[in-house]
């Protein structure tokens, strides 16, 4: 299959290149200057799993401007607040035939995709993947190969020939595809799993592991499930485990499957760069009060990690003050 990923970033990287690998023709698309730069002058990009075996991939790269080809496929991998860029600049090879999937955290990116793809063509999941970018041109896969899973449903929970050509690949690449029969129900679950783990990870600098081995887990965990499931009670929308079931995965994934793992929303605290935290806690609570349904500890959450990222900024804006200062002294020293 030809598929065009959206964003060459951590995750974008980890899909096109398993896909690649089991024979597909991937182009990757980015913005990222320095990341652009770097791959080609590497002639690829450098893959490590585990942070070792450190090895070159050569990969086509193509920015969106570039980029004319016909896929049959984009995956979009994209943090929440780029995809209304990469889809304005990218929409001139867009046409009516593609298919377009992502595996994106939070909730907001669907409605955007809708806006250039009809709903019969959008296919959404949810990635349960560790990956991280520790800077331009290098990609880390977290795990063995085959560790992590994916859910996958077409937005008209129809499946047709090529969610099932899409879901041989993702097989044949090894990253354990599940067709799941609820769309919404299926993106909401992931949604709010991160709004428990990426969102504590994150204000507290801490990896997975750290806070499932923590006593007070279950009960941070809980009192989170609870209002988010609530929400979702009151809006109808049919989750793909029970309460007890997304307690127990927070459990697992934390202590057991990924301990050592940062979340992505880490990735962008500790780069001072904004989190995708209004996409999970603050999109849970702002649904909440459609329904008249005061989410409290999601708005509390939401602003915990919004005044997090303020700190860093403000940290980040004296050390550029002070390196300033440093200058002149080091001109005439
Ligand atoms: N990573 C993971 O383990 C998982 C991620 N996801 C989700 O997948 C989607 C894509 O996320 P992900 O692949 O992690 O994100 P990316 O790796 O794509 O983020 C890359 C972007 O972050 C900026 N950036 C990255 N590294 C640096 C750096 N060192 N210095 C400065 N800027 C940097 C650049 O943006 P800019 O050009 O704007 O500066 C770049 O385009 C998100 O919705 C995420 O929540 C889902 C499951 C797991
Ligand atoms: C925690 C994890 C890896 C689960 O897939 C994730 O979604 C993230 O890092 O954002």
């Amino acid at each position: 299959m030809k598929f065009a990923m959206i964003g060459a970033g951590a995750m974008g990287l980890r899909y096109g290149i398993l896909l690649q690998e089991a024979g597909n023709d991937v182009t990757f698309i980015d913005t990222w200057q320095p990341h652009i730069d770097k791959i080609r002058e590497q002639g690829g990009v450098y893959q490590m799993r585990d942070h070792k075996d450190r090895h070159l991939v050569k990969i086509k790269l193509e920015t969106p401007e570039s980029y004319n080809g016909d896929p049959d496929m984009l995956i979009f991998f994209t943090k929440q607040m780029q995809l209304n860029d990469y889809l304005k600049r990218c929409s001139h090879f867009f046409n009516d035939k593609q298919y377009a999937f992502t595996c994106m955290n939070g909730m907001g990116h669907i409605e955007k995709l809708q806006k250039y793809f009809a709903d019969d063509k959008i296919i959404g999941g949810t990635a349960l993947i560790a990956t991280v970018l520790p800077g331009p041109g290098e990609v880390d896969f977290m795990g063995k190969r085959g560790a992590g899973k994916l859910n996958m449903c077409p937005l008209t929970e129809k499946p047709d020939e090529m969610t099932h050509r899409l879901f041989d690949e993702l097989q044949k690449a090894d990253m354990n595809p599940t067709l799941t029969d609820d769309f919404t129900g299926t993106l909401m679950t992931k949604v709010i799993f991160n709004s428990v783990i990426n969102t504590i990870c994150t204000m507290f600098e801490i990896p997975m592991g750290e806070f499932g081995n923590f006593p007070g887990a279950a009960d941070m965990a809980r009192q989170l499930i609870d209002e988010a499931y609530d929400i979702c009670a009151r809006a109808d929308i049919h989750l793909v485990s029970s309460r007890k079931e997304e307690l127990h995965a927070i459990d697992i994934n934390t202590r057991i499957d990924m301990p050592l793992h940062y979340p992505s929303m880490y990735q962008d605290m500790t780069k001072d760069r904004p989190t995708e935290v209004d996409y999970i806690n603050g999109y849970i609570a702002n649904l909440g009060r459609q329904y008249h349904y005061e989410a409290k500890t999601h708005l509390f959450m939401t602003q915990a990690v919004h005044l997090a990222e303020f700190h860093r900024q403000n940290l980040a804006k004296q050390r550029a003050i002070k390196a300033k200062q440093a200058e002149p002294q080091a001109q005439t020293a």
